[in-house]
């Protein structure tokens, strides 16, 4: 599934998970095929990230963590991708600046789960990352409260699409984000690290 980078043709809506899938497991899948529908997209690109800048950690080597996602994400609509390592890029707003440059007439959307949104304000240029390109939130077990009333949230509230209109996403004006009520999946990375299964 890694091809350098992706292809993509003007006028597809592309949703973005980044990530550090350190190891990418079911929530990822479960997110990803939710994100498809709900969001009305055409692919999803998982940006399998050199190393969240907020976490004081590296994560496990490239390679393995997107051999490991190639393992859990069968889907044609997928990608699997080390497209910021070739970018040069760990900071979000840098990433989606230069896909944008890249991929002209393509509808980006940024997703992630609720817990990113909670601590969203603290992301660099998070304002910038809102005001242009749409972003789509899923639900995570136990976010949900404060995720609805995290500071991005209530500083873009007026630019919250409702579900009802989550499927055109990608071709809203911006700034435009939506949460996407999707049934719970009770996995992370760090319950899988903390088993000792990775
Ligand atoms: N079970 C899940 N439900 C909803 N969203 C999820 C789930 N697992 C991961 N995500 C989202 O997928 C993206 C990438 O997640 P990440 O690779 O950090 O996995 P993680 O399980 O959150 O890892 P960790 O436990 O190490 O923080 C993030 O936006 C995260 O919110
Ligand atoms: O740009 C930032 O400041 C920033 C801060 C924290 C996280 N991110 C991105 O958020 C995504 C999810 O990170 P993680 O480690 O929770 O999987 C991943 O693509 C990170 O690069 C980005």
């Amino acid at each position: 599934m890694r091809t350098g980078f992706p292809k993509a043709a003007p006028g597809m809506r592309i949703g973005l998970l980044g990530g550090s899938f350190d190891p990418a497991h079911e929530g990822h899948a479960h997110i990803t095929r939710a994100a498809l529908k709900g969001f009305g997209l055409d692919r999803v690109w998982w940006l399998v990230s050199p190393g969240n800048p907020l976490k004081p950690e590296g994560p496990a080597p490239m390679a393995r963590r997107i051999a490991a996602a190639e393992r859990i994400m069968h889907d044609p609509r997928v990608t699997i991708t080390d497209i910021e390592a070739r970018l040069g890029t760990r900071y979000t707003a840098a990433t989606l600046g230069q896909l944008r440059t890249l991929y002209p007439g393509v509808h980006f959307v940024w997703l992630m789960g609720a817990d990113n949104l909670m601590t969203f304000h603290r992301w660099d240029r998070w304002e910038w990352i809102l005001q242009n390109v749409p972003v789509g939130v899923l639900a995570r077990p136990g976010q949900g409260v404060g995720a609805r009333r995290s500071r991005a949230a209530i500083a873009f509230a007026r630019y919250r699409v409702p579900a009802t209109h989550s499927r055109a996403l990608a071709l809203r004006d911006t700034p435009a984000w939506c949460f996407l009520n999707v049934p719970l999946v009770h996995i992370s990375s760090s319950d899988i690290r903390a088993r000792g299964e990775w």
